[in-house]
């Protein structure tokens, strides 16, 4: 039984007052039933971790450099996540893939050692708008998925985010039926390189769009197991409607 996950990915969006929703977020769900996660802007991990304290809210950084160290003016190692209290990354988001020109083998270099340095790795996959239209979806999510995913990898350190780009910050959002063919797809994909021992415990998250009135017809979906969610984490308010759907599931 995979234990579902809210996680929220503030983007480049917050400094230090932006930390109050964090207090909301807490005093709202002192006992969550789901796993949260918040990965806020690499200047916040500290704080927030620090602000967390022992609540039950994960911390996690947007990205982080393939190498362990050096000459890399501006990136953030994975060893610099850990010691500013994250214990997860995203890595592969759309935004970095299109902003940064990250590939795949790229991608799957940064989850390495990211895994090397015990983060818990959330790969983001999804295609363009232009990719849906021409019916390419699915092989795309599956080139996606085979290139950025370490060999050898567990249920427990792999959380796998479908994010399709379209639907990004735009308040469209696919049909459920969609989402559930791209969800399946994925659980197949990962059956099929891992095995379903691993497989079967790997979190899949759907993200895009996703608010407090959305939220239950797509945890309803299946192989849904929660929802990485951009604008929507940076009100208490919003995401905390959002994990209230999640428990319900
Ligand atoms: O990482 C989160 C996603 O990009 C979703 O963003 P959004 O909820 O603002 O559409």
């Amino acid at each position: 039984m995979r234990k579902k996950l809210a996680a929220g990915n503030w983007k480049m969006n917050g400094t230090e007052a932006q930390l109050a929703e964090v207090d909301s977020l807490i005093a709202s769900h002192p006992d969550p039933k789901v796993d949260l996660l918040l990965c806020p802007p690499a200047t916040l991990i500290e704080r927030m971790a620090r602000r967390v304290g022992t609540a039950q809210i994960a911390v996690g950084g947007q990205d982080c450099h393939a190498a362990v160290s050096g000459a890399h003016t501006g990136d953030v190692s994975a060893e610099m996540l850990r010691d500013a209290g994250a214990r997860h990354v995203i890595l592969g988001h759309s935004e970095r893939r299109a902003d940064h020109g990250e590939t795949d083998a790229c991608i799957r270099a940064k989850a390495e050692t990211a895994l090397a340095h015990d983060l818990i790795v959330v790969i983001c996959v999804g295609e363009t708008e232009a990719q849906r239209d021409a019916g390419d979806t699915l092989d795309v999510i599956r080139t996606q998925l085979a290139g950025s995913i370490p060999d050898g990898v567990t249920g427990a350190q792999l959380v796998v985010a479908y994010e399709p780009v379209w639907a990004i910050g735009t308040g469209r959002t696919p049909t459920l039926d969609q989402i559930a063919e791209v969800h399946d797809a994925i659980r197949a994909a990962l059956t099929e390189r891992l095995g379903a021992a691993q497989a079967d415990t790997i979190r899949l998250l759907y993200g895009g769009s996703v608010k407090p009135g959305n939220a239950a017809e797509i945890f309803a979906v299946s192989n849904v197991d929660g929802a990485l969610v951009g604008g929507a984490s940076l009100k208490a308010a919003d995401f905390s409607g959002i994990i209230a759907a999640l428990e319900a599931a």
